[in-house]
């Protein structure tokens, strides 16, 4: 699922920023961009944790083995961006018309390059990220019947043709579908790595939680940790949309405090609602016209952890995400069937 969840987001990715048919899933010719993207988010990754990489010159090493990947991106990079400036700047309904628009009435005017660097941040933030939740639910969903029955019940009843899922009030009203998709966020954090942040207070040390922070030091929380700890969720291995449909305020409050894969405060994700637009849509048309289970064998295992493998890797009903920023993991392998309803009711 993770193959295909990955062009599926790029795709999306593609409309939705640049009205460009990247068409992944259809079409193999620019799949490559899948490993480019990889490459390039990993080592900014390693930039990010690790400045004293590019203070003593020895970035270049970094994914230096994939070059050809990272350079075949940024050349399909530049043919979206191209692309999309030789048309009308409304000519879709796309993020660029509207950004174009702002920068338009900006003091300093239009800049390719920030278009660029927005191009840069937008596949991974809007697109890679998405991909991780979507292939987290669909490994969780197909290791807890319990869920999967109750979230196939909760879909196929309140819809009841194909066509009539679409964003709204009957998809947003689906509660369990929304504990499922907070759930995964939780367990699986698609931005699972420590966003570091310098606190500023005019010179004088910040202090948070009782410690003295001294001007110019960074500090930061891993969304991992924070949604792995005990004190905030109750048996935090565990895939338990449940949790979120409590009636007691107090423990619902208590977790939603310590619940952040979107990060918090003013320079949150700005398309948390489109995730959930997205995740929401897709996981609950799957559902409605598929029924799934995991693959037979050692394909069947892929994405879990390995028991006893070393690092907190040995848990087998743990989806394995490698902080890239955004996550690198593979699987889960999953076989589909076409409901009979699935036949009838779609056009
Ligand atoms: C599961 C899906 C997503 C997750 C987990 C996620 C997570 C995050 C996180 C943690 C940040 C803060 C980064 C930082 O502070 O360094 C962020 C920022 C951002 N995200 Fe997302 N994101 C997701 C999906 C999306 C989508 C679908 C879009 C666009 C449609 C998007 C657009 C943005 C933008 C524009 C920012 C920068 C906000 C700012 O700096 O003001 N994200 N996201």
């Amino acid at each position: 699922m993770t193959e295909r969840c990955k062009w599926l987001g790029m795709d999306i990715v593609g409309h939705l920023a640049f009205g460009y048919a990247i068409n992944l899933q259809t079409d193999p010719t620019n799949r490559y961009m899948i490993p480019g993207l990889a490459v390039s988010t990993y080592q900014f990754n390693c930039f990010m944790q690790y400045p004293l990489l590019k203070r003593l010159g020895l970035h270049h090493l970094i994914g230096v083995a994939d070059t050809k990947a990272r350079l075949e991106y940024a050349r399909i990079l530049y043919h979206i961006i191209g692309t999309r400036l030789s048309e009308p700047t409304h000519a879709h309904n796309d993020l660029y018309s509207f950004v174009t628009d702002h920068l338009d009435n900006a003091a300093d005017g239009i800049q390719t390059s920030e278009l660029w660097s927005e191009a840069v941040f937008f596949f991974p933030a809007a697109g890679d990220t998405t991909t991780t939740v979507i292939s987290a639910l669909f490994f969780y969903l197909s290791r807890n019947p319990t869920a999967y029955k109750r979230l196939a019940t909760e879909i196929r009843n309140t819809f009841k043709y194909y066509e009539d899922i679409r964003g709204g009030q009957q998809l947003t009203g689906c509660r369990y579908l929304r504990a499922c998709i907070d759930e995964a966020l939780r367990i699986s954090p698609p931005a699972s790595g420590t966003l570091w942040r310098e606190p500023y207070n005019d010179g004088e040390p910040v202090i948070i939680d009782g410690h003295i922070i001294p001007p110019g030091t960074q500090v930061g929380v891993s969304a991992y940790s924070l949604h792995h700890n005990e004190d905030y969720f109750a048996k935090p291995f565990e895939y338990d949309p449940d949790r979120w449909l409590i009636e007691d305020e107090a423990n619902l409050s208590l977790m939603h405090s310590a619940f952040a894969p979107f990060s918090l405060g003013a320079r949150g994700c700005a398309g948390k609602s489109m995730t959930y637009l997205e995740t929401g849509l897709v996981i609950a048309k799957t559902i409605w016209l598929f029924d799934f289970e995991i693959a037979p064998g050692k394909l069947g295992i892929v994405g879990e952890g390995v028991p006893g493998r070393r690092g907190e890797r040995g848990r087998p009903n743990e989806f394995q995400l490698y902080d890239t920023l955004g996550s690198r993991h593979d699987g889960p392998n999953l076989i589909f069937h076409l409901r009979a309803n699935g036949l009838t009711s779609t056009s």
